[in-house]
């Protein structure tokens, strides 16, 4: 029988069957309880009418209207387009299926709702697929509460997901216990837990609307602390088991590490060397290490993890380089191969894309210890995956990766060393709490010889200007990179903008190579557009943002980034980075569709003014805000559900206390709030 609490089954709500429960589960979601706390990332206001006469591209508005005409049009790929008109304008509605009950609800005459991003069509504004009310000849008012938000997986949508949460609510109301001490609550004036997750769920008409929009209601703010101090917990308790841990001694030989100093052409900066030497001294101890280098775009951390990988091979270990991305595991790749195979090392690869069998053969390999060195992504550690004698774990890439995984690598043999990279400058605080488990060396010198990269913000209706210093750099023998807009959270979008803007580039310099690369590129593919671009036969590479990090091409002097104002100021700083790389003057620049937001000025001045990442950084945590959710999702420190660590950092001073509070007062609470948001297993140190 399932419990009589609010961890009961799913499939109790009505219209939630076993194949929506599944699709749920993929988000982790397995009880009512925990769809609970599944939590809205943002809200739409939707109460708002917006007049048709003043919307404005990438606006996501709400229209009333009266249909004007509607019609199926195209013949190989029917879509039907209905014009509406609200007597300061017209709105063209577009949807790629014809359905016969959209033919219905729209005709002619009558009144509509519709909710949607705004996007330049053909003939006008439009908004495609948009969500639509309509009832008689007067158009159906607009709702009168803002409208949570909720991240998704394939198979569900918003409106399934809210009705499932409101019928939860109201059935476990009374029995959602509670673990955050009263005195806290009381402290910061914080609703009860019922209360709490029913204002962030089900906001009712008379919320303060702006405080909702930037997470900073009561409400909110509690269970933002309640998941941080989660967090913090868990982090606490794996650091807490890791240093009771033991490790094998990595202490070395020098024959390999000595061997790549040598064979490099450049010497170390003395960041690099004190980093080094931090490194080496944590591999020779037998507690594993926990190690965090910190280091801006570009200062050289790869090198500091090729000798820490020496280093544990030298002394009869594997070791292994995970990274976020394919594109940035296969960079990495590339580097060591070129590092390591001189020194009779082979470099192996693991990722989800590698065909069944050769994937096989690579966890056979890693398995009876015949590889050494493996790079590769989150494939790594999964669990077929087994390592012979893994003795260190190196991961690119830090907020990426966050406590789950950290503690997913307890589990592959004996507890190995751990050396994170982040080129993600991390204030003190944020990283006394958020990474409560880690010790960290800072690369605060950029290799010599290195120029600042010149940035400027340059409006969309000069792109001859961009056009002609690309043929410049290029005339000049070097090559630019094109980095195209983030795309709302569709991959699909993002594709067919990448592919458009590769064509459109082609065409306008017909006589360069234009390359092309992806994340839905084959392997094969990405590394074809990579060697071609390293190599020099293209001249421009037209890429999706996941280049972000860790393409190293120093050849390439002049980076583009399109629709710049759309992204957040640590994504523009890590592509920024992409370029001023040798020892060239380098330049970057940001194309944007006026007119810019505050924010988004802010931002583009911030770039020209600096080349700083700590100051970049800064600058960042003071904007960063509600309307920035792409941009904060995608690089925030982790995925959390509600908390961001960015926009709540003022939060944060106050977790040692509360968590020092809560163990001393009530360690179940404190294991109850680990469970709740991060795990059942990370209550023992486990994966969650
Ligand atoms: N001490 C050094 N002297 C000269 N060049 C160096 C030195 N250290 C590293 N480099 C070179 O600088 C470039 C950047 O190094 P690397 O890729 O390790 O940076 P990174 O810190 O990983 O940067 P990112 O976070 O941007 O990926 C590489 O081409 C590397 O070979």
């Amino acid at each position: 029988m399932t419990e009589q609490r609010p961890g009961r089954s799913l499939t109790e709500l009505s219209g939630l069957g076993p194949r929506m429960a599944e699709r749920l589960e993929r988000l982790g979601i397995t009880t009512q309880h925990s769809l609970l706390f599944h939590l809205p990332y943002r809200y739409q206001d939707r109460t708002r009418v917006v007049a048709m006469g003043s919307l404005a591209p990438e606006q996501e508005a709400g229209c009333q209207g009266v249909v004007r005409a509607a019609e199926v049009v195209g013949r190989r790929r029917p879509m039907f387009v209905v014009r509406i008109e609200d007597g300061s304008g017209f709105l063209t509605l577009r949807f790629f299926q014809v359905r016969d009950y959209l033919k219905r609800t729209l005709q002619p005459g009558r009144g509509v709702w519709a909710f949607g991003t705004v996007r330049r069509g053909s003939v006008g504004l439009e908004m495609v697929h948009p969500e639509i009310e309509a009832s008689g000849e007067a158009p159906p008012d607009p709702p009168s509460h803002l409208t949570p938000v909720y991240p998704l997986t394939e198979g569900l949508t918003q409106g399934r997901l809210r009705s499932w949460i409101a019928q939860a609510l109201t059935r476990n109301r009374s029995r959602l216990p509670e673990h955050l001490p009263e005195t806290l609550r009381a402290e910061h004036g914080w609703p009860a837990l019922p209360d709490a997750l029913e204002a962030v769920h089900r906001p009712d008409a008379e919320a303060d609307v702006e405080a909702l929009l930037a997470f900073r209601t009561p409400a909110q703010e509690r269970l933002v602390f309640e998941e941080l101090l989660a967090h913090h917990l868990a982090l606490r308790k794996v650091g807490q088991q890791r240093r009771q841990a033991r490790a094998p001694a990595l202490t070395g030989t020098g024959s390999l590490t000595e061997g790549l100093r040598e064979a490099l052409p450049f010497e170390l900066t003395g960041a690099q060397r004190r980093a080094w030497d931090e490194v080496r001294a944590d591999l020779a101890g037998d507690r594993p290490m926990q190690r965090l280098i910190q280091g801006d775009v570009g200062s050289g951390k790869t090198v500091v993890a090729a000798l820490a990988i020496l280093q544990a091979v030298e002394s009869g270990y594997q070791a292994a380089l995970m990274a976020p991305t394919e594109i940035l595991a296969e960079q990495h790749g590339a580097t060591l191969k070129e590092w390591l195979e001189p020194m009779g090392l082979t470099v192996h690869w693991l990722a989800g894309s590698l065909p069944e069998r050769e994937r096989r053969a690579e966890a056979d390999a890693i398995a009876n210890g015949a590889a050494r060195v493996v790079v590769g992504t989150h494939a790594l550690f999964q669990k077929e995956v087994r390592f012979a004698e893994l003795g260190l774990v190196v991961i690119d890439e830090q907020h990426r990766f966050g406590v789950h995984q950290r503690m997913a690598l307890k589990e592959k043999g004996r507890d190995p060393h751990l050396l994170i990279m982040t080129a993600t400058p991390i204030p003190r605080t944020l990283a006394m709490t958020a990474f409560a488990d880690l010790e960290g060396s800072v690369i605060d010198e950029l290799p010599p010889g290195r120029q600042p990269v010149d940035t400027v913000g340059i409006s969309d209706a000069r792109r001859d200007e961009v056009e002609a210093r690309i043929r410049d750099a290029v005339a000049g023998g070097q090559q630019a990179y094109w980095v195209c807009p983030l795309v709302d959270e569709s991959e699909m979008l993002q594709l067919e903008a990448a592919t458009a803007t590769h064509e459109r580039l082609q065409a306008a310099f017909p006589e360069l190579e234009v390359g092309l690369i992806h994340g839905r590129m084959s392997p094969e593919e990405k590394e074809a557009a990579m060697t071609a671009f390293k190599d020099g036969g293209t001249h421009l590479l037209v890429a999706t943002p996941v280049i972000e990090v860790g393409v190293d091409v120093p050849n390439a002097t002049l980076m583009v980034i399109e629709h710049a104002e759309r992204m957040g100021l640590a994504q523009l700083h890590q592509l920024r980075g992409r370029v001023g790389r040798g020892s060239r003057k380098s330049a970057c620049v940001l194309l944007y569709h006026p007119p810019l937001g505050d924010k988004a000025k802010r931002r583009i001045a911030a770039m020209r003014e600096t080349n700083d990442g700590f100051r970049i950084a800064q600058v960042d945590l003071e904007l960063r805000g509600p309307g920035e959710v792409l941009g904060t999702r995608q690089t925030g420190l982790e995925q959390m559900r509600i908390a961001d660590l960015g926009r709540d950092r003022a939060l944060v001073p106050a977790l040692p206390r509360a968590a020092d509070t809560l163990l001393s007062d009530d360690p179940d609470a404190a294991d109850a709030l680990i469970r709740r948001w991060v795990g059942e297993r990370a209550v023992y140190g486990e994966v969650g």
